[in-house]
């Protein structure tokens, strides 16, 4: 995988999470126990090492007395630690064992993704999004692997959002391909069913499938975590939507395999780290921008045009609202409310950015645009999810 610059100290992005003395350096200030801003972790982790093995089992046991998710609040030794500065050194050689947050728990699409974008790795499993992010901005953590589209439910917005809110850097991507399974628990058949947990992506990749079943959805925050929900209460109407893994882990039936509506279910997931990578030409990269523009007939035309141009090919584009933009001057509205929203374009492109024809389409784009940010250039993942 794509090797790291120098891991220069970063400053956390939120004061409400720096420490005043920390003189930006992480290794001597930072406290991760010392949690603020509700981060929760989750405690369990793919421990490989032996004493790994004890923890995870250690928690594994602590998780069966405990129907509820297990966080870093409830247990502050078993809190990820911070990097050591032998940890960092070792982060350059070739398969030392990189600390990945995902989001979810054990059996989540996202693990299995971070263990393909980086096969030796330790996955740490995070609550929220915002806690993976936050995990590497903290140094607990080397990266972060996350959903950002997928090819029957379409775009994750929360993770473009928190792209632009945090200061990492896509340094690849990844594809991994979906197969849901139907689980539920040990001796219960798909008539008992009325209803079934999962992720809102997952539910919504499953639409047609979960639709002729006659099932209620209920969204949960991951497709492991409602498997999970189902075991620990030991639910008799509800199944959850997850991962032949998570049936393995959580110990329910597989009543039905690859539920989801079209066999080619593939979602791409970032991989995020503090520092950029350094953009090559050697292989096919893939850089991603964000911008804003003025308003005006022809601006998105205008903007798409620098890469056309170029013969610069775009393989994504989404727009987000502008957050806690002042709404426009009272000139600019109709009956009190704004003639448009401002809106953020989230494009991605086949270039490296150390192509001189992509700085030239983003020299020419910054002529016009209001703002832009180079969120990453990354090597594409071309091979089979
Ligand atoms: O819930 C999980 O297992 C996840 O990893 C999340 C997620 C997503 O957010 O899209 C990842 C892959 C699948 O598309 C469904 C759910």
């Amino acid at each position: 995988m794509a090797a790291t610059t120098s891991r220069s100290p970063i400053t956390p992005l939120n004061s409400q999470i720096q420490n005043p003395n920390s003189n930006r350096n992480p290794f001597s200030t930072l406290k991760p126990i010392e949690r603020r801003r509700n981060i929760h972790f989750h405690a369990c982790c793919t421990g490989k090492s032996n004493s790994d093995k004890t923890q995870a089992i250690e928690l594994q046991k602590l998780m069966q007395d405990s129907p509820y998710e297990f966080s870093a609040r409830d247990s502050p030794p078993s809190l990820p630690r911070p990097l050591t500065s032998a940890q960092l050194s070792n982060l350059a050689s070739e398969g030392s064992r990189l600390r990945v947050a995902y989001q979810g728990v054990r059996g989540a699409y996202s693990e299995s993704a971070a263990e393909k974008a980086y096969p030796n790795c330790e996955a740490v499993p995070c609550e929220q999004f915002d806690t993976a992010f936050e995990a590497v901005e903290r140094w607990l953590v080397d990266r972060a692997v996350l959903p950002i589209e997928n090819s029957l439910g379409g775009s994750i917005h929360r993770n473009y959002d928190l792209l632009l809110r945090h200061r990492l850097h896509i340094v690849g991507e990844v594809k991994l391909a979906i197969r849901h399974c139907l689980l539920a628990n040990p001796g219960i058949k798909i008539e008992n069913l009325t209803r079934v947990l999962s992720h809102p992506q997952a539910l919504a990749q499953c639409e047609n499938n979960l639709t002729k079943l006659g099932l209620v959805r209920e969204a949960v925050d991951d497709t492991a975590g409602a498997a999970k929900h189902v075991a620990f209460h030991g639910l008799k109407d509800a199944g959850a939507v997850a991962s032949f893994t998570a049936a393995k882990i959580y110990g329910l039936d597989v009543l039905a395999q690859d539920i989801q509506d079209d066999s080619d279910n593939v979602t791409r997931f970032l991989m995020l780290a503090r520092e950029p990578i350094i953009p090559g030409t050697d292989k096919p990269f893939k850089t991603s921008i964000v911008f804003s523009l003025e308003e005006g007939p022809g601006m998105l035309f205008k903007a798409l045009a620098v890469f056309a141009m170029r013969n610069i090919n775009l393989t994504k584009i989404e727009s987000r609202p502008l957050q806690k933009q002042a709404l426009q001057t009272s000139d600019d509205s109709v009956n009190g409310f704004p003639k448009y929203f401002p809106y953020l374009f989230y494009v991605d492109f086949e270039a490296s950015m150390a192509d001189e024809r992509a700085q030239n389409a983003l020299g020419h784009l910054k002529e016009f645009a209001t703002f832009l940010r180079v969120l990453g250039s990354y090597p594409a993942d071309n091979g089979l999810p």
